[in-house]
């Protein structure tokens, strides 16, 4: 059988499964549709807890039941759209809407490319412009109009030229909510479905599961979290972090404090934000104090959380500090968590919230600096405590509406010719790359730096890296710190010397020795002095070598990339789940190339170390290996990327070939692949029983045919240990166990910027959303009362 993504289950089939020479996509649909069988799974329920967390979910199950789109894909061209017979009916305002994927995954007819829909790939291709085109002129007009003429607004005027929404196609879509009317809420097809991502409304914790919601608390009470990450180099201590519990915020998580944690707070709705005039009970004195005292703002992602905290150190403790933040913040209180839902909505009142949490500090005022600030604050709130009684305030960020104007957020202006639409690059495919890239510095200035790095020598950033770095922290000059210092120095410096910079991530950095020298040298990731100046696939290699774990973590903007870089986490992968943590889709099938490469080209500009991958999104490269080189190189080439990820096992080794042997590094990525989860049936445990060895089969392919690492996602403790074992590039776990050579999290999964249900491996370090909703709040609040802005915020 073959199966593709998961042949993993298929034990003796694994020849069968190779695919002949490039051609596997015919094959890996096949494949797939035999994943449906259930496998091993029916007997995983009982010990699992997936199975017992799906029950919680309740009717979640993403598959089957959903209401929602992905399923359209399947069948085929979207129904309502009579009159699209394919692609043409893009409607396509702008250019970009090539995507236009309705219907086109389903077609046969052009080769290739899927995804990428949108610009006719100059690679390839030949066929499709004139496909699109057609369509488009076609799709568009009668489309457009139709909408405009319904009246739209400016906004949505915005929204139906954005390629995601084209006005026709999308009224009729199930996925998403209908231009004009806001359905806002929760998009009228998130409601029901169980996409685990999906945002919870306000209303909709329901979708929770009976435990809690996201399930996360419950299952994971646990003790000891084994998985956290065991950083780098202590990793064994699990618990360090612990202190996470400490912050509650894991713990939050974990108890499930509020029940369900997160999700039990949720469920209420908060009042809507609150009249600021009342005010916010911060207010009054806040004003700025507290504001900022909250910590919030200092808190602010990169004062504790994060980057102070030091993700990077793993789990371990500096996290924990984190959680200071949290709590101190009152966010823990707040907790987003609970509290927090998804954005969609009305999530609510969040608890958190609210202002009074804040206040209790009172803060600094200042500006709240981050960093500095940052823990500090965070502290000092936590004295506070939590604070936020999550009643009590306002809180409510102004529910988000994801009327879907805002959701897709289509940033681009509807250029109209199709290619460029989105990326802004000139859709001409022969187009020089280099040239159309946009701006200027961005990808250059990464280069060169990297270059640099591999010349020992070299220390300082380059002028780009400055002047990010001032970005970063208003009012620095280059040295120091404003404010609060902290991280800014750091920032400030050059690369290297960020890195050793890398405040407070001191973390756990492995003692190992980092051998190499300077450039190169291969080190813990966690240790400042050890980092390699560039992360490059030798450097993983090397660290699984010496028996030293490390974190990835997803990134999909500038800031981000910027403090999980210094934070010393060796790798950044742009993942296809930008699907469902940036342009709120239910599922990562939605998303195309063309809107992750700005998302890649942001991350892979502000790296200044990491090792920054792109995920190459469904239907983008399981037509052929050409296609698969085609849309590896546009990552390459429009982003900067330094390797790509895809899903698949044997199925696609013709295509990790292909693209190792162009020069291209690869991420594979087996076990459960979220691209095939129709076919598969689901959010399942892949590898269990029999699977496990067409599992460890595909792995030890996909590592002779030159991945240069493996992403193993739910697999079982064991079988991802047997797999590291086997293999020797680095595995990379996400509910994998803590025996692969490293953990990937979702970074808003471990960030606790989002909330809903949570997938068991998931360990939160920090409450961002408490945070966010506190200062937001509060900010409101003071605006309402006349707080702010004060003198000195005034020319
Ligand atoms: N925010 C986010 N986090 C992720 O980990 C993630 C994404 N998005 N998007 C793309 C993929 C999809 N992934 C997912 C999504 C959901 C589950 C999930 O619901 N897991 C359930 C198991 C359910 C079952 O076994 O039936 C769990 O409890 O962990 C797992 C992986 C991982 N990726
Ligand atoms: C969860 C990770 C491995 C991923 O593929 C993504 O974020 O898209
Ligand atoms: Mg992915």
């Amino acid at each position: 059988m073959v199966d593709n993504f998961s042949s993993a289950g298929t034990n003796g089939d694994a020849e069968d499964e190779l695919p002949a020479p490039y051609g596997t996509g015919p094959k890996n649909r096949t494949t797939e549709e035999q994943h449906r069988s259930e496998y091993g799974y029916a007997g995983d329920d009982a010990g699992d807890g997936w199975r017992d967390r799906a029950t919680s979910l309740d009717g979640l199950d993403p598959a089957p039941s959903l209401p929602n789109a992905p399923r359209s894909y399947e069948r085929g061209p979207v129904p309502q759209q009579p009159y699209v017979p394919k692609p043409p009916f893009l409607p396509g305002p702008p250019p970009a809407e090539d995507r236009g994927y309705p219907g086109q995954y389903a077609e046969p007819q052009r080769a290739p490319q899927y995804d990428e829909p949108t610009r006719p790939n100059q690679y390839d291709e030949s066929a499709r412009p004139g496909y699109y085109d057609a369509g488009r002129e076609a799709g568009r007009d009668a489309g457009r109009e139709a909408a405009r003429e319904s009246g739209r607004d400016a906004g949505r005027d915005r929204y139906d030229e954005s390629p995601f929404a084209p006005s026709a196609y999308q009224e009729q879509s199930p996925f998403r909510p209908q231009p004009g009317q806001p359905q806002t809420p929760p998009p009228a097809p998130q409601q029901g479905r169980p996409s685990p991502f999906a945002a919870t409304g306000p209303g909709e914790p329901q979708r929770r599961g009976p435990e809690g919601g996201n399930g996360v608390p419950a299952h994971r009470p646990g003790p000891p979290q084994p998985q956290s990450g065991p950083p780098p180099a202590p990793r064994p201590a699990g618990p360090p972090p612990g202190g996470n519990g400490a912050n509650g915020l894991t713990q939050h998580g974990s108890n499930g404090t509020s029940g369900n944690g997160w999700n039990s707070a949720a469920p209420t709705p908060p009042p809507p934000p609150p009249p600021p005039s009342n005010g916010l009970p911060s207010s009054n004195g806040l004003s700025s104090s507290s504001p900022s005292s909250n910590g919030l703002s200092s808190n602010g992602l990169g004062g504790n959380g994060l980057a102070g905290n030091g993700l990077g150190s793993g789990s371990g403790s500096g996290l924990s500090g984190s959680n200071g933040l949290a709590s101190g913040s009152g966010l823990s209180g707040s907790n987003g968590l609970s509290s927090s839902r998804p954005g969609s909505q009305p999530r609510g009142s969040q608890p958190g919230g609210s202002p009074s949490g804040s206040s209790p500090t009172g803060g600094t005022a200042a500006g709240g600096s981050p960093v500095a600030g940052g823990p500090s604050s965070a502290q000092q709130s936590t004295g506070t405590q939590p604070a936020v009684p999550a009643s009590s305030a306002p809180t409510a960020p102004p529910g988000r509406q994801r009327p879907p104007a805002d959701r897709p957020a289509p940033p681009q202006p509807p250029s109209n010719q199709s290619n460029a639409a989105v990326n802004g690059y000139p859709t001409d495919p022969s187009a020089e790359y280099e040239s159309n890239v946009p701006e200027s510095r961005p990808i250059g200035a990464r280069r060169r730096a990297d270059v640099q790095q591999d010349a020992p020598s070299q220390v300082r950033a380059e002028a780009p890296i400055a002047h990010r770095a001032r970005r970063a922290q208003p009012g620095v000059s280059d040295a120091g710190t404003p404010a609060t210092a902290a991280p800014s120095a750091t920032e400030r410096t050059s690369a290297t010397e960020r890195t050793a910079t890398a405040p407070t991530n001191s973390l756990p950095s492995a003692p190992g020795s980092s051998t190499s020298g300077a450039a190169g040298a291969s080190s813990a990731p966690g240790d400042p002095g050890k980092r390699p100046r560039k992360y490059r696939i030798h450097h993983l290699r090397d660290l699984k070598n010496r028996g030293e774990k490390w974190a990835m973590l997803t990134a999909y903007d500038q800031y981000t990339a910027e403090i999980f870089d210094e934070a010393g986490i060796p790798v950044l992968l742009v993942g296809d789940s930008a699907a469902n943590n940036v342009y709120g889709y239910e599922s990562t099938l939605r998303v195309t190339v063309d809107e992750l490469i700005p998302l890649a080209r942001a991350v892979a500009t502000a790296a200044q170390r990491a090792l920054v991958v792109a995920d190459l999104p469904f239907g983008s490269y399981q037509a052929s290996p050409e296609q698969a080189f085609h849309t590896a190189v546009r990552f390459m080439k429009e982003a900067g990327v330094q390797a790509v990820k895809l899903e698949g096992g044997r199925t696609v080794v013709p295509a990790v070939e292909k693209l190792t042997r162009s020069g291209i590094p690869v991420m594979a990525h087996i076990g459960f692949t979220p691209q095939s989860e129709h076919s598969i049936g689901g959010y399942r445990v892949q590898g269990r029983g029999d699977q496990a060895a067409g599992l460890i089969d595909d792995a030890v392919a996909l590592a002779e045919a030159g991945a240069f690492s493996v992403v193993l996602e739910m697999v079982p403790g064991d079988v991802a240990a047997e797999i590291s074992k086997r293999i020797p590039v680095p595995t990379i776990g996400i509910g994998a166990g803590r025996d692969t050579d490293a953990q990937v999290l979702v970074w808003q999964d471990m960030a606790g910027l989002r909330s809903g249900p949570m997938p068991r491996f998931v360990k939160q370090y920090a409450d961002l959303r408490g945070i966010l909703t506190q200062a937001a709040t509060t900010y409101a609040a003071e605006v309402a009362t006349g707080t702010f802005p004060a003198d000195e915020h005034t020319f």
